[in-house]
């Protein structure tokens, strides 16, 4: 649905260049809720930027809906950019209207028959669970309320893609979740890719299938949510899953082992649907390891579990090397970790 090829992007002002982006090569497949996280001033916006064409690359190729932006005619890049709708972390409502005239706006300035527009706009309004606000003006709404018209006004026009500039940054995190079970009733029901920015690993975690993440205007590591929560590898990605992910020994622990350490610490990871009970049985009964479960962590990542356990265990170094390799053999990473 969206391709960035090589695409780079280097601002210059007052004789600085900045390399905002850096060759970065980016696949968003139809029906994908795309994350891109990172530090500030990593590269996000600008990266969104690109994508909805407010500015072009320095080099490099972006297509959308498989088109590519820079070869389209002024009318044909019109055309493109009614598929893509956007939210902002500010909202960006114009405050003289009402709610019912901001989502009516893209429509009104498409010069849309005004009948289409009144059942528009009340179809949307309900859509976001604003029915009873059309006539209210925006100094009377929440944050919450605030981003739901604002995902209403981008929904407007029937895009195919949504751009999220940080669209949670501003709120608190309650409403951030119910914010986010929206848009993910945005991808759901009117089929809508989404492609979101945000700081918040959280935000990740919650409704994104597929994640970037930047820096200094590089993609540093991309994936699955499931396999870069799973496995991070660069040390900025691991920063960002720690956020939400507690996997790591908690600090009173290492502690108190550190005073006892005659046994050794193996730390076992693995996703999915292992459970606790059959991985015991096995260390158990087959290989007759008794096993000290030190600390343990679950996190829910899409319909998927993270698990990590951290065990002492008794029994013959013979028979841990065999269950070592049992574990592996059934995807569960095992680690001796000194602390
Ligand atoms: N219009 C511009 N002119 C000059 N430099 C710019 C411009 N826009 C962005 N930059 C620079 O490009 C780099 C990337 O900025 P960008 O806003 O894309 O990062 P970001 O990850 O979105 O950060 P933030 O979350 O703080 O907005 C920064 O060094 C920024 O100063």
């Amino acid at each position: 649905m969206i391709t960035l090829r090589d695409v780079s992007k280097t601002y210059h002002r007052k004789k600085i260049s900045t390399e905002a982006l850096k060759k970065i090569n980016l696949q968003i497949e139809k029906g994908d809720i795309f994350g891109v996280i990172g530090y500030s001033g990593a590269g996000k916006s600008t990266l969104v930027r690109l994508v909805n064409y407010l500015e072009r690359p320095t080099s490099g190729e972006i297509t959308v809906d498989g088109k590519h932006l820079a070869e389209l005619n002024p009318h044909n890049l019109r055309e493109i950019k009614k598929e893509i709708g956007m939210i902002f972390q500010q909202f960006n409502l114009l405050e003289s209207k009402t709610i019912f005239q901001n989502v009516a706006m893209p429509l009104i300035l498409a010069k849309t028959n005004k009948q289409v527009i009144q059942e528009r706009v009340t179809e949307l309004l309900a859509f976001v669970g604003l029915a009873d606000k059309a006539a209210s003006y925006p100094s009377e709404l929440s944050g919450g309320q605030k981003q739901r018209v604002g995902i209403a006004r981008a929904l407007a026009s029937k895009p195919k893609i949504l751009l999220c500039d940080e669209a949670t940054s501003a709120l608190d995190p309650q409403t951030t979740q119910s914010i986010l079970d929206l848009l993910k009733k945005v991808n759901e029901e009117y089929g809508i890719t989404i492609l979101l920015i945000t700081h918040e690993m959280a935000v990740i975690q919650q409704i994104c299938n597929k994640v970037a993440v930047m820096e200094e205007g590089n993609i540093i590591e991309k994936g699955s949510v499931v396999s870069v929560f799973g496995k991070p590898k660069h040390p900025t990605t691991k920063g960002f899953v720690q956020t939400v992910v507690k996997n790591e020994l908690p600090f009173s622990i290492k502690t108190k082992l550190k005073k006892n350490q005659q046994q050794k610490l193996y730390r076992l990871d693995m996703i999915g649907d292992h459970t606790m009970e059959s991985i015991f049985y096995y260390l158990f009964h087959t290989f007759q390891l008794q096993v000290t479960v030190v600390f343990t962590n679950m996190t829910e990542i899409q319909d998927s579990v993270l698990a990590v356990w951290y065990i002492q265990v008794e029994g013959e170094e013979r028979n841990k090397q065999q269950a070592w390799s049992f574990l592996v053999e059934n995807q569960v990473n095992v680690e001796e970790i000194t602390i």
